[in-house]
């Protein structure tokens, strides 16, 4: 499955937390992120992360990409509900993206840790037709 990995900077470490809790789980995916996040995570885990641009330089929109071509399977985006962004435009994007396209958002640990057992589970098998009947795309 691919799955990204963003978080505002005041719930970065919080992020940093989550992933090392379910490293396990994560290794078996492809993963990506937004410039900084990923950053921090890769300092801390041995995953490997496909990092894109930081946040307000277009990473949201990189991701949002991903999610507009039905690529993404998963997003854990732990936004920061107290403090204004410059780039708020393209996170809102971002988010609209993941619903036009039915893509499981979490944007708190608490539904991030539900989604992620889900994944374990094997909930999210489906995703891989959607990757198997699209040419050109990764599984
Ligand atoms: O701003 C962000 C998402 O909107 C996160 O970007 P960084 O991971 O580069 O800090």
């Amino acid at each position: 499955m691919n799955i990204a990995f963003i978080a505002h900077d005041r719930k970065k470490e919080e992020m940093v937390n989550f992933v090392i809790a379910y490293e396990s789980v994560f290794e078996d995916h492809k993963l990506y992120s937004t410039g900084t996040t990923g950053t921090r995570i890769m300092e801390q885990t041995q995953l490997s992360i496909h990092r894109f641009a930081s946040g307000p330089l277009g990473g949201d929109q990189q991701i949002g990409a991903l999610v507009a071509d039905n690529e993404m399977d998963l997003i854990i985006f732990l936004r920061d509900p107290l403090m204004a962004q410059p780039h708020e435009p393209d996170i809102n994007a971002l988010l609209r993206l993941c619903d036009v396209q039915g893509i499981p958002l979490a944007t708190n640990v608490a539904t991030a840790e539900i989604l992620v057992k889900a994944l374990d589970r094997g909930d999210f098998a489906w995703r891989e037709l959607v990757h198997k009947y699209k040419p050109g795309v990764d599984s």
